[in-house]
């Protein structure tokens, strides 16, 4: 279990601060366990894009839209720190290049296991996926729901929020943007 040794510090001293006992039983590795789960879900600051790619981008003739779609995607929101949680939909025009298929997800935890706001994160997304394929376009559609405006705050239980980023032909054509969005509609169960 990898944990960083000040923030299991920090959790000790919050758990004491909301007025409970950090040594009994069931809480003594408490702040070990929640340091090692927190350095989990933000180990994306310490993760590179071509780590993750790995070389796996490879030429192809292929120019027709490739989808990779309800890719889970678990996330913390940087203002209350609470889960957002959902689905992320990538799509790329390819230019005489491929990315290997499990690298798209790959790239979608490295940028949810940080800090942000689902803004952000979709717009890291489509341009982390442009970068690495050169595509003709990006288009990046996230569906989630925000542990903080259910649990506390407004709790509101059956919104959710849709956030899109649509890069290159995705921006440009009205069309692509269209394939797209109607290809994932037609996928809905
Ligand atoms: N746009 C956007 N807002 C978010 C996201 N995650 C959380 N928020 C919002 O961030 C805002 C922070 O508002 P504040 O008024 O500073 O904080 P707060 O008093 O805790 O707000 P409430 O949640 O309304 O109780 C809230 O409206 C949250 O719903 C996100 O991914 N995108
Ligand atoms: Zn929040």
């Amino acid at each position: 279990m990898r944990y960083n040794a000040d923030v299991e510090h920090q959790y000790l001293e919050i758990l004491k601060a909301l007025g409970e006992d950090p040594e009994r039983d069931g809480l003594r590795d408490t702040p070990k366990r929640a340091a090692a789960a927190m350095q989990f879900l933000t180990s994306g600051y310490t993760q590179k894009l071509e780590d993750i790619v790995n070389d796996a981008i490879f030429e192809s003739e292929m120019d027709e839209m490739v989808i990779v779609r309800d890719i889970e995607m678990y996330s913390l929101c940087e203002h209350h720190l609470l889960p957002f949680t959902g689905r992320c939909h990538v799509a790329y025009l390819p230019a005489g290049k491929v990315i290997g298929l499990s690298k798209i997800p790959r790239i979608v935890d490295m940028f949810a296991r940080r800090l942000q706001i689902q803004e952000g994160l979709t717009r890291d997304i489509a341009l982390a996926v442009e970068q690495v394929t050169g595509a003709r376009g990006v288009g990046v559609v996230i569906e989630s729901r925000h542990m903080c405006m259910m649990m506390r705050g407004v709790e509101k239980q059956n919104s959710s929020m849709m956030t899109s980023m649509m890069l290159g032909a995705f921006r440009e054509d009205p069309r692509t943007r269209g394939e797209f969005l109607n290809l994932l509609n037609c996928g809905q169960r």
